[in-house]
């Protein structure tokens, strides 16, 4: 068994996350079967000695039905009134599964807001640790009603890879209604399982395609999510949800993504994954590759341009000339300061502006 597989089987904490694909349908809203064996396959976990947060899709799949919708909506108003109808059903049938164990649901609702602030962040850590020290299983899902497009997570594998690393969970397992990753889409014609991922050289050749007609974020979401839990130390198992049991269980189904040995620090894993960029630097393509590859400080005699408006101590976005975020940091000036440093170099500065604009030590390639 690779080491992955192993620390995943052995998890003391594991976060599983159900995607909508495999928990409704388009007809008949929450496949209540699928979600007994859910269930059961979790509270076997917690049985062997396991804390398990659950992330559930499937609010707006559960809640097209009671509405009349046929097909998922694709604006967002209509997206957040299907999920405030969906997510009370799939809420009470969570609460109503677990009780055949004597096992209370706490439902947990988080914005992307909530990991970019420190104190939500912490509050609801302090929830979820509560929950779990009260015996009771949290059901968390993206806070739809409140979501705008531009922060939505949209889909539900990068909320996961954050809890994962919220609660300090020891693995994560991604349940979908495929059997794990493929080297192709495997709705477009044969393709093979990818049973281990030890690094990205285990996926050159790999083809990612969407999702289904539920699911939001298709395979290049799980891909990107394993990578966040990657860098937070945390090990992913992604299997169908049908297989759940021996997910939980031995762990020997689906493809395994292996940690980084060591961890991202919490506050770079922030600059990286969590907070809000307040505005973006334009680098030349001298200063990307002193940043993104030689691992330096930035210095304003790479910066061709600032946009937003942003304060000393923000996070900001770091953009190379082909427009693609190379790097995000916390940058030492105001925006407004910036403006007149551009593509100065160190000596022409007065001395009080001399300090790089972004520190190697507060920066982290993307
Ligand atoms: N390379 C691939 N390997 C496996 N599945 C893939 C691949 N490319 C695309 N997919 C599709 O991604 C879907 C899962 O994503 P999605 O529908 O978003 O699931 P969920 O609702 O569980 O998050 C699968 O049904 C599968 O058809
Ligand atoms: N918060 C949304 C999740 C959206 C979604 O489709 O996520 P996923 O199925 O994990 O790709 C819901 O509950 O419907």
């Amino acid at each position: 068994m690779s080491p992955a597989r192993q620390a995943i089987s052995a998890a003391r904490r594991v976060v599983v996350k159900i995607g909508s694909s495999a928990l409704t349908s388009l007809e008949g809203g929450i496949d209540l079967a699928r979600l007994d064996k859910l269930a059961e396959a979790i509270e076997a976990r917690m049985a062997a000695g396991s804390d398990v947060v659950v992330v559930s899709s499937g609010a707006i799949g559960a809640g097209m039905a009671p509405l009349g919708l046929t097909r998922r909506p694709q604006d967002l108003a209509t997206k957040q009134a299907a999920a405030s109808v969906g997510q009370l059903a799939l809420a009470h049938a969570w609460g109503t599964s677990f009780a055949r164990f004597g096992r209370t649901v706490g439902q947990v609702l988080l914005s992307a807001d909530d990991f970019a602030r420190r104190e939500h962040h912490r509050n609801a850590q302090r929830t979820l640790d509560r929950l779990r020290s009260l015996g009771a299983v949290a059901v968390v899902n993206e806070n739809d009603t409140v979501a705008t497009e531009e922060i939505r997570f949209g889909d539900n594998d990068r909320l996961a890879a954050l809890v994962a690393h919220l609660v300090g969970a020891d693995a994560l397992i991604l349940l979908s209604d495929v059997e794990g990753l493929f080297d192709g889409d495997p709705r477009k014609g044969p393709a093979a399982l990818v049973r281990e991922v030890r690094s990205t050289a285990d996926l050159d050749g790999v083809i990612v395609g969407a999702g289904g007609a539920l699911g939001t974020g298709g395979m290049a979401s799980k891909l990107s999510a394993a990578r966040l839990a990657a860098d937070a130390g945390v090990p992913v198992l992604l299997a169908a949800a049908t297989s759940a049991a021996d997910a939980l269980g031995e762990g020997l189904v689906g493809t395994a993504f292996a940690a980084r040995p060591i961890r991202l620090s919490a506050r770079k894993f922030w600059v990286r994954h969590a907070a809000d960029a307040s505005g973006t630097l334009h680098l030349d393509a001298g200063a990307v590759s002193a940043v993104a590859q030689r691992r330096r400080s930035l210095l304003a005699a790479g910066i061709t341009s600032v946009t937003g408006r942003f304060y000393g101590g923000d996070v900001v976005a770091m953009v190379g000339p082909d427009g693609v975020v190379a790097a995000r940091g916390v940058v030492a000036y105001d925006s407004t300061e910036l403006e007149g440093m551009l593509g100065r170099s160190t000596s022409d500065l007065p001395s009080e502006l001399q300090r790089p604009v972004v520190h190697a030590d507060d920066l982290v390639a993307v």
